[in-house]
């Protein structure tokens, strides 16, 4: 049942997860993703790397490029810092309802805002919106073609600080190539590479951190 895969993904979530307990919302995205059908989730093991990545960064402002089901959403959410705010992006408007009702059930949704409409057209209005000036943690996991062009649109909208981190995730699979030869030979980025596996398969993929130099 449930017409699409973020609604029974969000069915399972509502029948077998602890309300208010994000770990245990997080540990039934993972297992139904990992037994009943896969989805496109950072999933447990780059999960793992997010979470130190957040973990030593304390982030006070993080974006999300790539809300989908809000599996990183509450990775990130329920390790940040009190009064640090989460903003995440997405381009689907039945993803972003799923996301919302799975984020309501983990007991995360004060920390995140979630907008709905193209990257490209709402990096510009971020400032303003929320009457912030820098990121210090962007995770990037939207379109593998949008890397690069949102990467020199934060640059342009004066949103990177120095020491800003970028996690993006998929650089090996599906890849974003264009994305890792810019942050790797640009000296304004200090980059590196975490080996890891595409989530829920034994399929080589990776997560590149770049830190941005000013
Ligand atoms: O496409 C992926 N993820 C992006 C979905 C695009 C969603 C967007 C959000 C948004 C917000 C604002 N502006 C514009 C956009 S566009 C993705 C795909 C795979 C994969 C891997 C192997 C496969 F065989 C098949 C798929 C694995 C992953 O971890 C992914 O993240
Ligand atoms: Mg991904």
């Amino acid at each position: 049942s449930g017409k699409s895969r973020p609604m029974r993904i969000l069915q399972y979530v509502q029948n077998t997860a602890v309300q208010g307990d994000a770990n245990s919302v997080i540990s039934a995205v993972d297992s139904y993703c990992a037994n009943v059908e896969w989805a496109m989730n950072v999933g447990d093991k780059k999960g793992e790397i997010l979470d130190a990545v957040v973990l030593d960064v304390r982030p006070r402002w993080v974006l999300e490029l790539g809300t989908y089901c809000g599996y990183s959403t509450m990775r990130i959410a329920r390790l940040l810092p009190p009064g640090a705010r989460l903003i995440t992006l997405e381009m689907n408007h039945h993803y972003a309802q799923v996301a919302k009702q799975i984020l309501g059930h983990a007991g995360l949704d004060s920390q995140v805002d979630l907008l709905v409409g193209a990257s490209s057209a709402l990096i510009p209005q971020l400032k303003k919106k929320f009457d912030m000036d820098k990121f210090d943690l962007v995770f990037i996991d939207h379109w593998k073609t949008s890397y690069l062009p949102d990467t020199k649109l934060l640059e342009e909208c004066d949103l990177l600080a120095s020491g800003t981190v970028l996690l993006a995730d998929n650089v090996t699979c599906p890849g974003a190539p264009e994305y890792l030869h810019y942050v790797r030979n640009s000296p304004r980025y200090k980059s590196l590479y975490f080996p890891s596996q595409l989530e829920y398969l034994r399929v080589e993929d990776g997560m590149e951190k770049s830190v941005f130099l000013g």
